[in-house]
């Protein structure tokens, strides 16, 4: 009876211990990181510290027609499912595309997909983490439900240096993520410079119903077409990145007052009337449009040593 009493607050203290990481993971809408079975001998190998692995599966058949059908796939494309799961979306692709590569990163799960994809030719299967495979060198596409957790990364390595062969793709992630990459006005230079280089759309809404285990928050697909012609040279993208930060220091400023430290005073009149751009205009309201026009002013007519640094 005595041991027990003794034990008593350390068992109070892991049950308090356990209700606060369950309650973490409620709160970012994530599943915790799935035991892996140890006798499958491919046990995880992370060179990053792991992630929440966001394993929501989706089982909603006319959803799943629906995005193949909007990823518009020929049998001479390469498709990209990036997090396949157990192959929802990877098979179904695999009927309209030519190749499809699926990435990922639960042992279990890539069990599953090597045992229905056996003999296949059409699919091929990697086992590891999407942020440290090689991208292809020939024009590839994505069709994928991302593990909603590592969407910046994803979009960070098809949308920068490494995805210059990504065309295309239809994305499903958190509602609120794609609301936030599409609303026009936008006070961050990393997502205006993918803005020069792709179109990205918010197509639809999907219910969080249509998951298993359903996440916190409805999902969307996220739509982006690589521009066939960039609004800005991609040579200069990182002065873009540049240029975009140097005017964002105060979104609401008027991009007259903001392009001082770059422009003299006749090149920021000169400027403003090519690019449309009225004198009272903030910052964060310019168009991409005016965006390019004026950073294009600026590699013409400033000399290099002014361009802000990235
Ligand atoms: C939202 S689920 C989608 C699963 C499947 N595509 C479906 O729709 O049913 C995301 C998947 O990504 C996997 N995953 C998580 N992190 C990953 C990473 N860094 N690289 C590749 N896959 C990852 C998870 O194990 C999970 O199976």
């Amino acid at each position: 009876m005595c041991m027990i009493k003794a034990y008593l607050p350390f068992l109070a203290a892991g049950i308090c211990l356990r209700f606060f990481v369950w309650r973490k993971n409620d709160e970012t809408g994530e599943k915790p990181m799935r035991k892996q079975k140890k006798k499958q001998g491919t046990a995880r190998t992370y060179k990053t510290a792991p992630n929440f692995t966001a394993q929501h599966l989706l089982h909603h058949p006319e959803t799943i027609r629906q995005l193949i059908r909007s990823a518009r796939l020929s049998s001479a494309d390469t498709v990209l499912d990036i997090g396949a799961g157990k192959g929802s979306l990877t098979f179904p692709l695999a009927d309209q595309a030519g190749k499809v590569i699926a990435v990922e990163t639960d042992a279990e799960f890539v069990r599953v997909l090597r045992a229905k994809a056996e003999g296949d030719p059409r699919i091929r299967i990697i086992h590891g983490d999407f942020r440290l495979i090689r991208l292809p060198k020939e024009a590839f596409h994505v069709a994928a439900n991302i593990p909603f957790s590592i969407t910046t990364p994803i979009l960070e390595k098809l949308l920068g240096p490494e995805g210059r062969a990504f065309q295309r793709g239809v994305l499903i992630v958190e509602k609120g993520a794609a609301r936030r990459l599409t609303q026009s006005e936008t006070g961050d230079p990393r997502l205006l410079l993918w803005r020069m280089h792709f179109v990205l759309k918010m197509q639809s809404v999907i219910p969080r119903a249509h998951f298993a285990p359903p996440p916190r928050v409805d999902a969307a697909v996220l739509r982006i077409e690589r521009r066939e012609h960039p609004m800005i040279p991609v040579q200069h993208s990182a002065r873009f990145v540049g240029f975009a930060k140097h005017m964002l220091r105060e979104p609401r400023l008027a991009a007259a007052h903001a392009l001082r430290g770059i422009f003299t005073p006749a090149q920021i009149k000169a400027s403003m009337q090519l690019a449309n751009v009225s004198r009272e205009q903030p910052v964060r309201s310019l168009t991409l449009e005016q965006w390019a026009s004026l950073f294009c002013s600026m590699l013409q007519h400033v000399a290099p040593h002014r361009w802000p640094k990235g």
